[in-house]
């Protein structure tokens, strides 16, 4: 089996107006002076900014992303963003089932598939969250929970060409928590073992599965490193140039 190759990705999440864009500019200028050709690196701003990302990040090695997507091409659903208007605006790939959605608008897994299969439509890579809550943790119901996401927001004809898993416990986003290595490595570890289960062996052994939660540069060495995991989903240390090239760096050591 080849070696995965690493992605950062970055969320943006509901933050960032035009005058963000400097930031993203900041990085683009960091990424250019000193690239990390070991990894791959992705902004996911929100929709109003794709087209501003687009133009700051022409020509940069900075992949593009979205936050969510319709499950539907086109049609009468005010508000809603296609996956195929993401792809117009810039985007590669669109996070779907992430927990803030999840939780504040009532995402079942059936709408995260669905959501999954509408930016294989459009050509967009599908970052698929899943995670646990804290409750769940707690009662030790992680692995049961995080199965039971998988099969039922991951397609099965996802392929690891257009597919990421992004792994992220509810009570680890924004709050300096993070779990521990161990627990990080079992969890990764299932969930490929669940991908086998749905995907094949060979799709899922190159299947990125993605740590997510409180990542900073002061623990990404630690969190990234892990068996089976194979880069992060950043949040608020992506609003900053410097907090998120430094987490990308931590792959500069490993030969390219
Ligand atoms: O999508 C990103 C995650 O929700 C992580 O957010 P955070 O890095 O602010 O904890």
């Amino acid at each position: 089996m080849t070696a995965i190759r690493p992605l950062v990705a970055g969320n943006w999440k509901m933050n960032g107006l035009s005058g963000s864009l400097s930031e993203l500019a900041a990085l683009r200028k960091r990424v250019d002076a000193a690239p990390v050709p070991q990894a791959d690196a992705m902004m996911c701003p929100p929709a109003t900014l794709l087209t501003g990302a687009r133009d700051v990040l022409e020509g940069s090695s900075i992949l593009l992303g979205a936050q969510d997507c319709h499950s539907l091409p086109s049609g009468a659903h005010t508000g809603d963003i296609s996956a195929e208007m993401l792809a117009d605006a810039g985007a590669t790939a669109v996070i779907v089932g992430h927990s803030e959605r999840r939780i504040d608008h009532g995402e079942t897994d059936a709408l995260v598939h669905a959501k999954a299969l509408a930016a294989y439509r459009a050509g967009l890579t599908a970052i698929i969250c899943v995670g646990e809550t804290e409750a769940q943790y707690r009662d030790g119901k992680t692995l049961d929970v995080l199965r039971s996401q998988l099969e039922g927001s991951v397609p099965e004809g996802a392929r690891a060409v257009n597919t990421v898993v992004a792994y992220e416990p509810v009570w680890a986003i924004g709050t300096g928590l993070t779990p521990t290595p161990p627990e990080v490595a079992q969890v990764h570890g299932l969930i490929r073992s669940v991908l086998g289960q749905r995907l094949g062996d060979s799709e899922a052994g190159a299947t990125r599965i993605l740590y997510g939660g409180s990542v900073k540069p002061a623990n990404a060495a630690e969190l990234l490193f892990v068996p089976d995991v194979n880069g992060a989903l950043v949040g608020g240390a992506s609003l900053k140039a410097d907090d998120f090239y430094e987490i990308l760096a931590v792959y500069a050591g490993l030969p390219g």
